[in-house]
């Protein structure tokens, strides 16, 4: 057994995810314990420095590598307390904070981009545990979009003999695995791509209409009051992106504060209430992944495990479960996956797998041209007597 702690902030900006686990096994058999858990939020100051980069604010290079140090502070502190009253990790795996992603796109740009901020030299040091960080640059090189990294955990610890399953996360961004039912070539059909907006639009919604006292809409019941407007769903829904084939992925740099602003726009039109305004910004959501899953996948899957934030949406998960019928939609917390820590699980999991040799993409969901080992290691310093 390995003990590892994975920590990751995502597209949301509202913390970081830590989580301490043990690992054991190899390749695509490995076993995992999680033995602690927590997210510890980012000092408000330190969240609206970050939001506003990833909107796009200007910021000196001074400025950038203050802000790097400050995310590794945080993250390096995470780590520190985590581990409190437990054996001492061998390994951290951190993803950082995602401050920019650009994805390849050709011929332009054959070659993708993304920035995740929160050195692993300083977590290393600050922690004494040698560090596994950059987790996306090496699949980007080989041609991929670096994103999404997590199918291939997902298809590790989520697949199934006889049941063919999709895995849906719900974060400020969604994104799809499917993994078929686990026997003969699995691996090569295996298929996973960000699906659009998770929560990113309608938590920037809720921030807007009551003027920052709230930053997301909590269970859905303020959107369950409303009633979705389909015709601006359905226009909402011609966005280029949402027909794109996979491999794809996305972000803020799209799903971000001026979408939001050009959704508003379009809303004046059908004086929707802001019960109904957020009703059909999660209609959105539920529908892009739906309209994605009947366009890309070769077969509906048999189960619909949610994973991220945005399963706990009961209002979110309901319209799923309705457009899906008759996939059941559970949670990964049904069969044993924290739907909450599955992100930091994989990335102290793509640690692991760094350290044993085996790469951590899976092509089919990069469009990587090949597997390729994930991760820089950074060791500590040792301070001589
Ligand atoms: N009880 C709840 N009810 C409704 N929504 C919730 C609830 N709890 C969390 N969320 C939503 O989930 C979001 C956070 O989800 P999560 O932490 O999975 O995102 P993330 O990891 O930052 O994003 P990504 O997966 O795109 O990187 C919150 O911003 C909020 O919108
Ligand atoms: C560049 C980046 O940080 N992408 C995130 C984001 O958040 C969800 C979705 O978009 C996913 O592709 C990815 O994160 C998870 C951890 C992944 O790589 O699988």
């Amino acid at each position: 057994m390995t003990l590892v702690i994975g920590l990751i902030s995502g597209t949301s900006v509202d913390g970081i995810d830590a989580a301490l686990v043990d690992i054991s096994g190899t390749d695509l058999d490995i076993k995992i314990e999680l033995v602690a858990r927590a997210t510890y939020p980012y000092p408000a100051d330190l969240r609206e420095r970050i939001l506003a980069v990833c909107a796009g604010a200007a910021i000196s290079m001074a400025q950038l590598a203050e802000l790097d140090d400050a995310i590794a502070c945080t993250f390096a502190q995470a780590a520190q307390n985590i581990q409190i009253g437990h054996e001492n990790p061998t390994l951290i795996g951190s993803h950082g904070q995602t401050v920019y992603h650009k994805p390849p796109s050709q011929p332009i740009t054959p070659i993708g981009y993304s920035l995740q901020l929160g050195r692993g030299e300083s977590i290393a040091n600050q922690t004494g545990i040698t560090t596994v960080s950059n987790f996306r640059v090496a699949d980007i090189a080989a041609g991929g979009h670096g994103a999404p990294l997590v199918p291939r955990i997902d298809a590790a610890l989520l697949s199934h003999p006889q049941e063919a399953r999709c895995i849906q996360n719900i974060g400020g961004i969604g994104n799809v695995a499917y993994i078929p039912v686990r026997r003969d070539n699995w691996l090569e059909k295996i298929r996973a791509w960000d699906t659009g907006p998770g929560n990113s639009l309608l938590d920037l919604a809720v921030e807007h209409l009551t003027d920052g006292a709230k930053t997301y809409d909590e269970n859905g019941s303020w959107a369950a009051s409303g009633t979705p407007c389909s015709p601006l769903v359905e226009h909402w829904l011609s966005q280029d992106y949402f027909y794109l084939p996979p491999p794809k992925s996305t972000g803020r740099e799209l799903f971000g504060v001026d979408y939001l602003h050009q959704c508003l726009q379009d809303a004046q039109a059908y004086q929707l209430s802001p019960a109904d305004l957020l009703a059909t910004l999660t209609e959105l959501t539920v529908a892009s992944i739906v309209h994605s899953y009947r366009t890309f996948l070769p077969q509906m899957p048999q189960r619909l495990l949610l994973c991220g934030g945005g399963s706990r949406n009961l209002y979110l998960k309901r319209r799923l479960q309705v457009l899906l019928e008759p996939v059941p939609v559970v949670t990964t917390d049904e069969v044993g996956l924290s739907a909450d820590f599955k992100e930091a699980i994989a990335f102290a999991v793509l640690a692991y797998w760094r350290f044993m040799g085996t790469p951590g993409n899976l092509p089919t969901a990069t469009g990587a041209r090949q597997e390729v080992l994930l991760g820089q290691i950074h060791s500590p310093l040792v301070v001589s007597a």
